[in-house]
């Protein structure tokens, strides 16, 4: 079961706050994340991306406001309590054992068994066959699934782990920016691979700085500036250059604009032609 019928957002965060000892990370954060969406959260180096997911995870606790799922409000103790809610989060960084083949690693930490007592062992043509059939469902077509996951491209790494989190029952994906770190192409695929998450009923949480990326897939835009929202809106009321405004810090461009147009005004009056040229 992946997606809320009744209309209850899966994950809602109503003014959210989190500092850290004296610093201001996040502060009145609401945002709302539904299921077969695709909810991007954007903003400059140090706006408070990190720790929004960091907070979604159930790694951080939050110091104000609520945080619901499901419509019934939650504090995580441990990433383990928010995966329990359906809640994973896929990180750049990915935790892989590179010289373990493809299907070894996606069942890592929950390795399917046989037998009993003495006799259990890892059932191999078991994990083996189910890791490819995920993965060809989410239209992955790997050349050999047996091969060590170390060989595989940043991007086919990122999909495994999307169809992993999704075959271990997440409703809710974190995608802590998936794209950053690869070419076009590579970018391209894992986009249409975050595309397939959304259309299988996940809501999908990418977090990332690139607001191409972001509007190529995004249904939700939420900016953030400075550990506030500075920006929430559907996909039908944006456009793509509003988002990159927004993300460009728009209002301190336009301030800027006005105020070298105001210089340039000035260096240009006749006064002040005459006392350039004395
Ligand atoms: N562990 C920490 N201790 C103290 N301050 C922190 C800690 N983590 C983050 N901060 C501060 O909180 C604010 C938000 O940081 P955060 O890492 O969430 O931003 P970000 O949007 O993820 O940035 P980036 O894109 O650079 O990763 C920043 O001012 C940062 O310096």
């Amino acid at each position: 079961m992946t997606s809320n019928t009744d209309g209850v957002a899966v994950v809602e965060l109503d003014g959210v706050g989190k500092n850290y000892g004296n610093i201001c990370a996040l502060s009145g954060v609401s945002l709302a994340v539904e299921a077969s969406e695709v909810t991007c959260i954007l903003g400059d180096n140090g706006a408070g991306k990190s720790t929004l997911i960091k907070v979604i995870s159930g790694l951080h606790s939050y110091d104000e406001g609520r945080y619901l799922v499901d419509g019934e409000q939650v504090r995580f103790t441990s990433p383990r309590d928010a995966l329990n809610r359906g809640i994973a989060t896929v990180y750049q960084d990915l935790a892989v054992v590179p010289l373990m083949s493809v299907w070894r690693n996606f069942f890592l930490g929950s390795e399917v068994t046989k037998g009993t007592g003495p006799w259990r062992r890892l059932d191999v043509t078991a994990m083996r066959e189910t890791a490819d059939a995920e993965l060809r469902k989410m239209g992955i077509d790997l050349p050999d699934i047996d091969q060590p996951i170390g060989t595989l491209s940043g991007g086919q790494r990122q999909c495994v782990a999307i169809a992993r989190a999704i075959h271990f029952g997440a409703r809710v994906l974190i995608l802590d920016e998936p794209t950053a770190a690869l070419g076009v192409k590579q970018a391209g695929v894992v986009l249409k691979y975050v595309a397939a998450a959304r259309d299988a009923g996940l809501g999908v949480i990418l977090i990332t700085h690139n607001p191409h990326h972001a509007f190529m897939v995004g249904d939700h835009f939420v900016v953030l500036r400075q550990g506030q929202v500075e920006l929430n809106a559907a996909r039908r009321d944006l456009t793509l250059d509003a988002l990159t405004l927004h993300m460009a810090g728009g209002a301190e461009l336009e301030e800027l604009r006005h105020e070298l147009d105001r210089l340039e005004a000035t260096s240009t009056s006749p006064a002040s032609a005459g006392w350039k040229n004395g």
